[in-house]
C-alpha cells in the first residue's frame, strides 16, 4: 500500500511505508486502567485499542469514565493502575508529543487574542512553526475568523478553534472529548465528514467520545461503549446494529404450544404476557409457518426492529444498576 508519508508518518523505505509500521504508530492501547476518586472508581479495569483510519466512537452515559480516561491517555492524570498508549508509547514519554497526539478536551483560550494568535501562541509552546497556525485554520474553515478576538467566538467556532489546535502539529492520533458540544446542525454535519476524512481519507486514528450514540453514529465505524468505568462493549457499528436486528411479537391463545414448537426450531422465546411471546432469530414468515404447522391461531404477528439507540440505553442502563448497587466499591 502507498501511502502519503508526512502524513501517514510510517517507515518509509523507498517512498512505500510500511502500513504495518504505520498501523503500530496510530494504534491506542488503554490495558486495565483503572482510576479511583476518593469512593468513586470513575475507570475500572478498562481494555480497548483503538486503531487507525477508523473513527472510534467512546461511549457512555454521563459520569461513566471517559473524560478520566482520555484525561490519563493523554498523561494529564496518573493511573493508580494499568497503561494507556500510544504507538506503544505512554503520552508523557512521547518526543515531540504535538506531532503524535492532538487532543481536544476543553477548549481554553485568552479571550482577547486572535483565533490565529491563539494558534501561534501554540506553535511556539510545542516547536513548530507558525504558519501552521494559517493551514490549520483554513482546515477547519475559519479564516475568515481568523483575525477577531477569540472571545466574540461562538460556541460552534471555539469547537472549530480546539480542533484547529489539536491539529497543528499534524498528528497521526486524534482524542476529541465530546466536540459536537455546541455544534449546530449544519456544524455538526461539517464536524461528521470532517472526522471521516481524517480518519478515512488521511489514515489517522481518531476516537471521539460522546453520551450520545445518535451523536457518533453516522460518523463512528467502531464502537468502544463504557458504563460506571467499565467496558461493557467494544465492537463496530455494524455488529451493534446486528444486535439490533428485530424480533417477532406473537398473540396467540395457545403461546405454550406455540413456544414450544419455535424453541424446538431453534428460536429464541421469551412469554411477555400470557397470550403473548417474543421471539427472537426468525423472522414472521417463519414463526407463521411454524405456527401453521402446529395448528395454532395467531391473533397477531408482527415484526418489531430495535434500534440502535434502544441496544445502547440497554446496554448502558445496566451499567448504571451496576453503579447503583455495587460500584465504586473495588
Ligand atoms: N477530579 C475528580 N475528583 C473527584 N471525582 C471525579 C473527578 N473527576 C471525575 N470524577 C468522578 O468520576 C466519575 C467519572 O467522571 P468522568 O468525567 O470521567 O465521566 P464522563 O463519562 O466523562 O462523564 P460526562 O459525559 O458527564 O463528561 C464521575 O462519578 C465523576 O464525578
Amino acid at each position: 500500500m502507498r501511502l502519503d508519508g508526512r502524513r501517514r508518518g510510517g517507515t518509509e523505505r523507498g517512498g512505500v511505508i510500511s502500513s504495518e509500521a504505520a498501523t503500530a504508530e496510530g494504534r491506542v492501547e488503554v490495558r486495565d486502567l483503572t482510576k479511583t476518586f476518593g469512593s468513586v472508581t470513575a475507570v475500572d479495569s478498562l481494555s480497548f485499542t483503538v486503531e487507525p483510519g477508523q473513527v472510534t466512537g467512546f461511549l457512555g452515559p454521563n459520569g461513566a469514565g471517559k473524560t478520566t480516561t482520555l484525561r490519563m491517555a493523554l498523561g494529564l492524570i496518573t493511573p493508580d493502575r494499568g497503561t494507556a498508549t500510544i504507538g506503544g508509547t505512554p503520552y508523557a514519554a512521547l518526543p515531540r508529543p504535538a506531532t503524535r497526539v492532538g487532543a481536544v478536551l476543553e477548549t481554553a483560550f485568552h479571550p482577547g487574542r486572535s483565533g490565529r494568535d491563539h494558534l501561534r501562541v501554540y506553535c511556539r509552546a510545542a516547536g513548530l512553526p507558525t504558519r501552521r497556525a494559517d493551514d490549520v485554520l483554513a482546515q477547519v474553515g475559519l479564516t475568515p475568523a481568523g483575525g477577531r478576538r477569540a472571545g466574540g467566538y461562538s460556541l460552534g467556532m471555539r469547537q472549530r478553534l480546539g480542533l484547529a489546535t489539536a491539529l497543528l502539529g499534524d498528528p497521526r492520533v486524534l482524542v476529541l472529548d465530546e466536540p459536537a458540544n455546541g455544534l449546530d446542525p449544519e456544524g455538526i454535519q461539517w464536524l461528521r465528514g470532517f472526522l471521516r476524512h481524517l480518519a478515512h481519507d488521511q489514515g489517522r486514528t481518531v476516537l471521539v467520545s460522546s453520551h450520545l450514540l445518535a451523536e457518533v453514529e453516522q460518523t463512528a465505524d467502531r464502537v468502544v461503549i463504557v458504563g460506571a468505568g467499565k467496558l461493557v462493549r467494544e465492537g463496530s457499528l455494524a455488529e451493534l446494529r446486528d444486535e439490533s436486528a428485530g424480533t417477532v411479537l406473537v398473540r396467540t391463545p395457545a403461546s405454550a404450544q406455540l413456544a414450544a414448537a419455535l424453541t424446538g426450531a431453534g428460536a429464541a422465546v421469551e412469554s411477555t404476557a400470557p397470550d403473548a411471546l417474543t421471539v427472537t432469530g426468525m423472522t414472521t414468515e417463519q414463526v407463521g409457518a411454524h405456527a401453521f404447522s402446529a395448528g395454532v391461531e395467531l391473533h397477531e404477528l408482527r415484526a418489531r426492529t430495535t434500534g440502535l439507540e434502544e441496544v445502547y440505553f440497554r446496554l448502558t442502563s445496566g451499567a448504571e444498576q451496576y453503579a447503583a448497587t455495587g460500584g465504586g466499591a473495588s
